[in-house]
């Protein structure tokens, strides 16, 4: 049998895991304790630092804040909402009885039978009426929640370090604000219609004999899915492909059809080939399922407790029907049909209750992520506000920014312990200067760049920035007085202008500036040849959602139209970078330039150009240039860096350098023998 179990404990598992295998999946999850009493210590944990904490309270009172009379409505409608299904119970039992006792009777009474049913008709269309008005205020909280925790999303997004910013996803945090509060509201519901049922339980009961019992039957149902269900499954597990062959099938299958391998297997014509593999491997996988078989997973209940659960559920109505053969005298269609009614509702408001329970349980440790992080930008806020302002008030004047490196290392995060970047580097920049740092691939030159650009703290040592330890600045003071332009440059989804004049945010609408420094970029003809220009969205945010499969045709052209990507080339992209940093060259606040490898994709013409400019515009500025070419710059360099294995090999002007023949006179003559 292809999926018979294989239970058993792998070696490469923590002890907490468990896993074992059923066909062609290997199926991994976590021990949890069985016992009710453990489940429930858990939950009652986190609530209770939910409430110490008070991160639930501050969310609530913040949603209040964004609209107290929407907030207060949407609670109001959800109370009312959970007497809904006990009243209309309590309606159609009233009924029937009537009716029932009309049929034993055979004088019904018209007149109140008509009342109860035009009672139970109005109110069935006032509710429906009242649903569909509250489902239109639920979207305006939702979207005011959403806008306002994305808000400070972006806030807290900006102010990040580009380390913290990338381990921290904050985009999390607006939908889960919203849904932490739709669980709450749901739970109110839940609750509000669980205790109505209730009521209505003990009422009937209490006008008839053994009415308690008939509570605790109805819910013998509930407490067996609690003990049973909950203990047997795990909360979550994963479910790992074990079959090699399978896995193949799946690789090959992808690089057949997904757009990433199009060039790939089109210049390397193999497609046939792969498709000839698939047949192979599928013939050897023979009939082996792909579905998951959930059934017999070995924490799904087995078929005794199974049959167990389904008999509980009937127990309430077995209940009537025994008292009604013991004393027939008092039983009635009406109680038959009542208790039905309500031991089936009230079934499903227990679990809807338990349900939405979890989903705020859920939801608890989402609400406490968004203000610890709300909380870690205060705070974050109120350290730098306390830092140095940049530049220092004697050193405003001073054209450039002086650099030192003192023993300096780095070690990328979450790399190798062992593995530094930067070990040990020391130099010293004086302010104005042209620096140009030279090496080899991955000696170490970004990782320089990196920490100049504040994108990480050194691992050791220290950066002294006019003489002062970088990290007593404020951040954000520092990367105002920074240029920065590299190769990795990603086209912002705003149209061209904005491309390009966010190089100085304060001066976005000055005309003048953005046609100088698309100039100097050289991307002015590139804009110019676009229809619409300077509005020009080369690559727009997506604005249509297509629903269900859209086949060729009118709407499918219409959609492409919408969200028009336009393509350019590297080298033009690179212009366009330029022109942003040149646009931020001249914003009259830069002390630092960097440029890191900015012309890759240029044509000779256009990376001559750019260096010509962005010499001319370093006058009064520090610029560190990391480059692989040489001659454009480093024969006007002030100062050469070269670097090897996280090291400073070698420093000193061109001809120096070459002179004394060490590492860059190397690199210097494998290019220039290139020419030669
Ligand atoms: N994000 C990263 N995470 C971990 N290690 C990194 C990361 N970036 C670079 N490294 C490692 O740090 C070392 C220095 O890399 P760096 O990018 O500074 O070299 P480079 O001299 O600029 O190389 P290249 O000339 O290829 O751009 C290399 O060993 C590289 O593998």
């Amino acid at each position: 049998m292809e999926n018979s179990l294989k239970c058993g404990q792998y070696e490469d598992l923590s002890p907490s895991l468990s896993s074992f295998e059923v066909g062609m999946w290997r199926i991994i999850y976590e021990h949890h304790p069985r016992k009710l009493v453990a489940s429930w210590s858990d939950d009652i944990a986190k609530w209770k630092s939910a409430i110490q904490d008070q991160y639930l309270i501050r969310l609530i009172v913040d949603i209040y804040h964004l609209g107290p009379a929407l907030f207060i409505f949407c609670v109001v409608a959800r109370l009312l909402r959970g007497f809904e299904e006990a009243s209309t119970i309590y309606l159609s039992n009233k009924l029937i009885a009537l009716i029932e006792h009309g049929l034993a009777s055979g004088t019904p009474d018209r007149l109140q039978i008509l009342v109860l049913v035009g009672a139970r008709v109005l109110m069935g269309n006032a509710l429906s009426w009242w649903r569909s008005f509250t489902a239109q205020i639920d979207p305006i909280l939702s979207s005011r929640i959403k806008l306002y925790f994305e808000e400070r999303a972006m806030e807290a997004h900006v102010d990040a370090d580009y380390s913290s910013s990338n381990s921290q996803n904050f985009d999390v945090a607006p939908p889960s604000a919203w849904s932490t509060l739709y669980a709450i509201l749901e739970a109110v519901d839940a609750a509000c219609a669980m205790f109505s049922q209730l009521w209505l339980v003990v009422s009937m009961a209490g006008a008839r004999d053994g009415g308690w019992t008939l509570m605790l039957v109805c819910f013998a149902k509930v407490f067996t899915d609690m003990v049973m269900v909950d203990h047997f499954r795990p909360k979550s597990y994963i479910i790992q492909t074990v079959n090699p062959v399978y896995l193949r099938m799946r690789a090959l299958y992808t690089i057949a059809t997904e757009y990433t391998y199009r060039r790939e297997l089109i210049s390397g014509a193999f497609g046939h080939h792969l498709v000839d593999e698939y047949r192979h491997a599928r013939q050897t996988l023979g009939d082996i399922s792909d579905e998951v078989p959930y059934d017999i997973l070995p924490f799904q209940r087995n078929w005794a407790n199974k049959l167990f659960a389904d008999s509980i559920e009937h127990l309430p109505i077995t209940f009537i029907a025994v008292k009604a053969i013991l004393d027939p005298r008092h039983a009635s269609l009406s109680s038959f049909t009542m208790t039905e009614q309500v031991s089936f509702s009230l079934r499903h408001s227990v679990s809807r209750l338990s349900y939405v329970m979890a989903n705020l349980y859920r939801s608890l440790e989402s609400t406490r992520t968004i203000y610890a992080r709300i909380d870690a930008h205060e705070a974050r806020l109120k350290a730098n506000s306390n830092k140095l302002r940049y530049p220092l008030p004697d050193k405003k004047e001073q054209r450039g920014m002086e650099i030192e490196f003192r023993n300096v290392s780095f070690r990328y995060p979450g790399s190798d312990e062992n593995k530094l970047a930067l070990d040990g580097v020391n130099f010293s920049i004086k302010p104005s200067s042209l620096v140009i740092i030279v090496g080899e691939n991955g000696s170490g030159k970004t990782s320089i760049a990196n920490l100049l650009s504040g994108f990480y703290q050194p691992t050791g040592g220290e950066i002294l920035l006019d003489g002062v330890n970088a990290s007593e600045y404020r951040p954000g003071d520092l990367r105002e007085a920074t240029a920065l332009l590299t190769q990795e440059y990603t086209l912002l989804p705003l149209s061209i202008s904005e491309n390009i004049a966010l190089g100085d945010p304060y001066d976005i609408s000055d005309d003048y500036r953005l046609h100088e420094a698309s100039s100097l970029g050289g991307s002015l003809d590139l804009i110019e040849r676009l229809p619409e220009k300077w509005e020009t969205v080369l690559q727009p945010i997506s604005s249509v959602t297509p629903m269900g499969y859209l086949e060729d045709g009118p709407l499918k052209t219409e959609m492409e139209k919408i969200d028009h990507y336009t393509g350019i080339s590297g080298g033009e992209k690179q212009r366009l970078a330029a022109s942003r940093a040149f646009m931020r060259l001249k914003s009259g606040k830069i002390k630092l330039v960097i440029v890191d490898e900015p012309t890759s994709a240029m044509d000779p013409v256009a990376e001559f150009e750019l260096f010509e400019k962005l010499r001319a515009q370093q006058v009064g500025r520090t610029m560190i240039c990391v480059t692989h070419r040489f001659g454009h710059l480093t024969k006007h360099a002030d100062l050469i860096l070269c670097v090897d294995h996280g090291k400073i090999v070698e420093y000193g002007k061109h001809d120096d350098l070459l002179r004394s023949d060490g590492p860059y006179a190397k690199l210097y003559k494998v290019q220039a023998d290139g020419f030669a």
